[in-house]
């Protein structure tokens, strides 16, 4: 679909980039000849996959574990993908979620998805904007949101709180940084059965992840289609392309938000989902 080498030379920082969306995006941009910086805080899984894809591609990938909930994990991150080389574009990738009521979350449960979710893509991004200013070079941030940013969704209400605040910086910094060549984006994917989605998400759903008639294509997505929107939009084709969320759902939010079905659930269905956590 793309030319040969489209990134050859770009080197892409990929937060959660060991599993799901951020490996299948790393393996695309890898294929297209960038180089890659992957991070999570499992470092087995990060190396597993990021001596996968270097065989596959021949690309160099480093795989550097980092907990971005922790600012000083975030700059010893950046501090050591630079010294491989300026990093051209980062990807916020990583991020949590669980399906609970919110009025049985604590204080505690909400922070641990914000931590994950908000902070730690504010911190990665300043991290990469800093430096980008501080070295006169232009830079790229595509951010993974949900379509919950644009019609909320019950259930889910730190991680909705928490993609809507990246939306709201990928739009404030898209002014700010613009002078700077900075450019950022985002995509807002609908339902994609990764691992991490199936385990968070649909564990304990009755049905299949996307079911016939939740979208208007009567499918989930695919991680590779979301690889190849995330590629264009840090291309030079999507240069005019600045402060955007693309939303890859098929037509998913202009029926529901995904979590309509919970409204009907039963006091004993949650409990039982809370004692399988
Ligand atoms: C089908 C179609 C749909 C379609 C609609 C839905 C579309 C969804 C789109 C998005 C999909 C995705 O994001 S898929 C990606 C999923 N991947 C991930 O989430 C990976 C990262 N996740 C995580 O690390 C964990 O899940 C997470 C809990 C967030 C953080 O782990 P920690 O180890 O930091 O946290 P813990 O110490 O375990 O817990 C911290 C507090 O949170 C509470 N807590 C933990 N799990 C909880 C739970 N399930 N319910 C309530 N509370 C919970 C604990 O009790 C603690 O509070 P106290 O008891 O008070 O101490
Ligand atoms: N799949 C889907 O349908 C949808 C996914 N999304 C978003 O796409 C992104 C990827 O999700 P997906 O691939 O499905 O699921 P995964 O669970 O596979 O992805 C989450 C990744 O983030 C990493 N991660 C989690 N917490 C941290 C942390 N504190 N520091 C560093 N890395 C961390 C995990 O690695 P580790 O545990 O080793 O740290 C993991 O690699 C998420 O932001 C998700 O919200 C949005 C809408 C729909």
């Amino acid at each position: 679909m793309f030319a040969d080498g489209l990134l050859a030379g770009k080197r892409i920082l990929i937060t959660g980039g060991g599993t799901g969306l951020g490996a299948a995006m790393a393996e695309r941009f890898a294929g297209l000849g960038a180089s890659l910086v992957l991070c999570g805080r499992r470092e087995e899984v990060l190396r597993e996959t990021g001596e996968r894809i270097a065989a596959a591609t021949g690309a160099r990938v480093d795989a550097i574990r980092c907990d971005i909930r922790d600012p000083a994990d975030v700059d010893a991150l950046f501090d050591a993908a630079w010294a491989g080389g300026p990093v051209d574009s980062l990807v916020n990738n990583a991020g949590a979620i669980f399906v609970a009521r919110s009025e049985h979350l604590s204080h505690r449960a909400f922070d641990a998805v914000l931590a994950t979710s908000l902070h730690g893509s504010i911190y990665c991004t300043l991290a990469a904007g800093k430096r980008w200013i501080a070295a006169g070079r232009p830079g790229s941030v595509l951010s993974i949101l949900s379509t919950a940013a644009i019609t909320g969704r019950g259930f889910t209400v730190p991680t909705v709180v928490s993609k809507t605040g990246v939306l709201a910086m990928t739009k404030s910094l898209a002014v700010e940084w613009a002078s700077k060549r900075i450019r950022l984006v985002a995509i807002a994917p609908g339902t994609i059965p990764t691992a991490g989605f199936m385990a968070k998400v649909a564990a304990g759903r009755e049905g299949e992840p996307e079911a016939p008639g939740d979208n208007t294509l009567e499918r989930p997505g695919r991680p590779d289609e979301l690889a190849d929107l995330a590629t264009y939009l840090l291309s030079p084709a999507a240069d005019y392309i600045n402060g955007e969320m693309v939303v890859l759902d098929g037509g998913r939010h202009l029926r529901n938000s995904g979590v309509e079905d919970l409204l009907k659930r039963s006091d004993a269905e949650w409990e039982a989902q809370r004692a399988r956590r």
